[in-house]
């Protein structure tokens, strides 16, 4: 064996490595303290913190050093510094006293600083200004304040307090946003944005420095082992995406816009709608010494979202909660004391004992003798809606999204059979999911201020009831940039409706569309499209739209759309199996397979183990990149996406035929199934694979174009 193959060997080896980067390190600090000796604007504290930071112009980084604040004679921006990791608008203070921060505020030997913080703060906005221009994100810039001599590493709202010591590894550590021509090309623009203050010449001073021993840095201050474990920290992981730092002119005009009350984000699937709702969230928290709520239906999407706002804007991640609506509002009302029971379970039987003692052998049968539709009427119509006297319900309230007319004499039924189930759930001593809202509701309209939220970012906003929408509203009324409203009412996947006006909420002149698809190749959203191109809807502002809607393709050509028809539900499930194994192991994490319910996926999930492919649910993705198949209902797919996506039996009747149900009923929930098959299609980015199979009776209705 020879050496160095054995592990003292390759030990040996590692700590040689160390000692040489060490050397590197120490002689790259040498030179750059060389380079910033002439620089005679600056204090004897910024020369040593520019030092630590010239370190970093040979990993691809541009230190801009004493600039000219614009708009201003005598004010200057100590440093400027682009890199991989973004841009940072640098203060540096070189204080006689250590720096401490408590209960917001900075001091420094018992002297409030706050002014120095609003300073950096209000330059940082004048370099996400400038930036803007090319289409950066202000989620990109941040600002640092860093303590000549001091060691620390802390934040105060969105600025990082940094010591002398800590700056250099916190950069290297930060994750890679920017290319190297995109550092140049932003560099360069606020080079000219910001202009040299005085003449800094002496930064880009080549001469080497004297090797002398005495020069040899000996210093505390200097964190050897930090700058290399970031670096290696660093080479590990991977870049971020380029939506978390790039934006689209309209939508950085959408995260920047400043509203004077409640305003609206809408556009076809795939539009870039959360990425808006994600980057404003953390513009906002940046703005704001308040807390951002960002609300969602589904219950997966939050951990997904707050995954992404914490690999886009860590400084402010922890100023952003992550909840789907039920959540919150449980959490709400614990907080406030209020006992709630919530069982799904008991709720359900009420419902079921009503049925059949008040729903079954009445008129509403001759609708539709299933009970699912009715309980709908009771959740997203009666309850959703806040309604609690008949003389509410009674005609001629517009049923939003429900096809069906239902004349007095049904609504009298409907009325039967809620008050019947509500006075069961009452004597079971158990609350539902509307129940919670309304309660929380009410709290929140009795105690206004009681939450923390400056502002509320609801994304997927088609899908919550209209007593969930005035209760995201009461947190924080008509404030200036207080609620925003994402969403986009083709998209909505449960029964039922609402208008914003009908709530309260007026958006007028503060609505927004967005039309570029950033997700779907061409040829899947035309296959989409043409499933709900004759379903015109009412958005919830109230907007007439048709199904067939103006997109601009980012993605021209390409994509694949596969239509499998096999003669048997067997036959059928191996040619899914054949298509994943087509595409191999490596193309599974991003690859999905979508049900139209939970017993379906279940049903997907055995098929997929038994054939060996790894598969995790929807409900256990958390937005980190995991080996294996996401397996998910189309409500759980909402808001995400997949660059494969599956949906096998995907044109499964929403009705039996012959079942009884009236045709108006039918029409409904064929409707909300193209929907729902809407959603599913346009998760995928490159391809789509439909699959069907024979039944027994025919399919009973053509889904697909
Ligand atoms: N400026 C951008 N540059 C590059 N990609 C973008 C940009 N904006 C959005 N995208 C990408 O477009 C895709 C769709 O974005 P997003 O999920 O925000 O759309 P959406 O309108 O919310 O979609 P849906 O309503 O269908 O859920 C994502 O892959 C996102 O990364």
């Amino acid at each position: 064996m020879s050496t160095g193959t054995g592990a003292g060997g390759s030990a040996w080896k590692r700590a040689q490595e160390a000692r040489r980067h060490e050397r590197e390190l120490r002689e790259q600090l040498r030179a750059a303290q060389w380079e910033v000796r002439n620089w005679e604007a600056a204090s004897e504290g910024e020369r040593k913190v520019a030092a630590k930071l010239h370190i970093l112009t040979r990993r691809g980084w541009r230190l801009l050093l004493d600039r000219r604040w614009p708009g201003t004679r005598a004010a200057n921006v100590d440093m400027l510094l682009v890199g991989p990791g973004g841009v940072f608008v640098i203060d540096v203070k070189n204080w006689r006293h250590a720096p401490e921060t408590a209960d917001g505020h900075l001091t420094a030997g018992g002297r409030v600083c706050d002014r120095e913080i609003g300073k950096l703060l209000k330059v940082t906005r004048l370099a996400e200004n400038a930036v803007s221009a090319r289409n950066l994100s202000p989620v990109a810039v941040q600002p640092l304040m860093v303590f000549a001599g001091r060691s620390l590493d802390t934040a105060l709202g969105a600025v990082r307090l940094l010591g002398e010591r800590e700056v250099t590894p916190a950069l290297m550590a930060e994750r890679t946003r920017l290319r190297p021509f995109e550092v140049k090309a932003v560099a360069d623009h606020l080079e000219s944005a910001f202009p040299a203050y005085e003449d800094t010449s002496a930064r880009t001073g080549t001469t080497a420095p004297p090797a002398t021993a005495a020069s040899v840095p000996d210093d505390a201050l200097f964190d050897v082992e930090g700058i290399r474990n970031a670096a290696v920290e660093a080479a590990r992981s991977a870049p971020i995406e380029q939506w978390m730092t790039f934006l689209h002119p309209d939508q950085l005009a959408l995260v920047r816009r400043d509203w004077s009350g409640p305003a609206r984000v809408s556009g076809p699937a795939g539009t870039g709608k959360t990425v808006v709702a994600l980057h404003r969230a953390a513009y906002l928290a940046r703005r704001t010494s308040g807390r951002i709520l960002y609300v969602t239906f589904a219950n997966n999407l939050p951990r997904v979202q707050g995954t992404f706002l914490k690999a886009m804007a860590p400084a402010v991640a922890d100023r952003v909660d992550f909840h789907s609506l039920h959540a919150w509002a449980g959490r709400f009302l614990r907080d406030r004391g209020v006992t709630t029971r919530l069982d799904h379970a008991k709720a359900v039987d009420a419902f079921s004992r009503a049925w059949q003692s008040h729903g079954r052998r009445t008129v509403l049968e001759t609708l539709d003798p299933a009970p699912g539709y009715w309980q709908e009427e009771i959740d997203y119509v009666i309850k959703g809606r806040g309604i609690t006297s008949f003389e509410q319900y009674a005609p001629p309230l517009r049923r939003e999204r429900r096809r069906t007319t239902l004349r007095r004499t049904h609504r009298e039924a409907v009325w039967a059979l809620y008050q019947e189930y509500e006075r069961n759930r009452v004597a079971k001593g158990v609350h539902d999911f509307n129940d919670i809202l309304s309660l929380a509701l009410d709290e929140a309209l009795a105690h206004p201020g009681a939450t923390p939220y400056a502002s509320v970012v609801v994304d997927e906003v088609q899908d919550l009831t209209f007593v969930g929408v005035r209760l995201l509203h009461a947190l924080v009324g008509d404030a200036a940039n207080g609620l925003l409203l994402v969403g986009d009412g083709q998209q909505a996947v449960y029964p039922g409706g609402f208008r914003l006006s009908d709530a309260g909420i007026d958006v007028r002149g503060r609505g927004q569309v967005l039309r570029r698809n950033y997700r779907n190749a061409k040829e899947i959203l035309d296959a989409a499209l043409a499933v709900v191109a004759d379903d015109s809807f009412d958005d919830i502002d109230g907007t007439p739209t048709a199904g067939r809607r103006d997109v601009d393709l980012t993605y021209g050509d390409g994509g694949r759309v596969t239509r499998v028809t096999a003669p048997t539900r067997a036959e059928h499930d191996e040619a899914l199996l054949a298509a994943l194994r087509a595409l191999g192991p490596g193309a599974w994490p991003d690859s999905a397979v979508l049900c139209r319910t939970g017993a379906e996926r279940e049903r997907y999930r055995r098929l997929l183990t038994r054939a060996g492919i790894p598969a995790i649910t929807l409900e256990q993705y958390d937005g980190h990149p995991v080996p294996g198949v996401k397996l998910g209902s189309y409500h759980r797919a909402k808001g995400l996406e997949f660059k494969h996506v599956h949906l096998p039996d995907h044109d499964a009747p929403a009705t039996a035929p012959g079942d009884g149900t009236d045709d108006g009923v039918a029409r409904e929930r064929r409707e909300l199934h193209r929907s729902q098959l809407f959603v599913a299609m346009t998760r995928a980015r490159d391809t789509l694979w439909l699959g069907s199979f024979g039944r027994p009776h025919g399919r009973g209705e053509r889904l697909t174009g």
